[in-house]
């Protein structure tokens, strides 16, 4: 898979609330009301990953989640971040 230029991940990210690109990747952080809401969504979220086979790198810290999504194969941004972003918005219900 081709990894995306800047101007094509920028164009994208006007689409995709809530999330930055920097460091070759795209990133967020969500906050939970607590540590059981913040794991229940990594599950969620974690089946997501093995049903695309795309997987993030990402931080928990009691309610909080760091993610950040890069395609390891092509060593940059690929249509499969912007995939998995999309989803993980919907199951953390980010508001478009
Ligand atoms: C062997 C396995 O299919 C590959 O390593 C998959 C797994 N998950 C992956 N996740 C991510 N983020 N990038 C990859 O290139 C990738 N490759």
């Amino acid at each position: 898979m081709k990894k995306l230029t800047d101007f094509e991940i920028n164009r994208k990210l006007e689409k995709l609330q809530d999330w930055d690109y920097y460091d070759d990747a795209l990133h967020t952080d969500f906050e939970f009301d607590n540590f059981k809401d913040c794991m229940s969504a990594m599950n969620r979220i974690a089946f997501e990953c093995e049903a695309l086979n795309h997987h993030p790198e990402w931080t928990n810290n009691y309610n909080t989640l760091d993610i950040k999504l890069t395609t390891h194969d092509a060593e940059g941004v690929t249509k499969l971040d912007f995939k998995l972003a999309k989803a993980i918005n919907k199951i953390v219900e980010v508001e478009d």
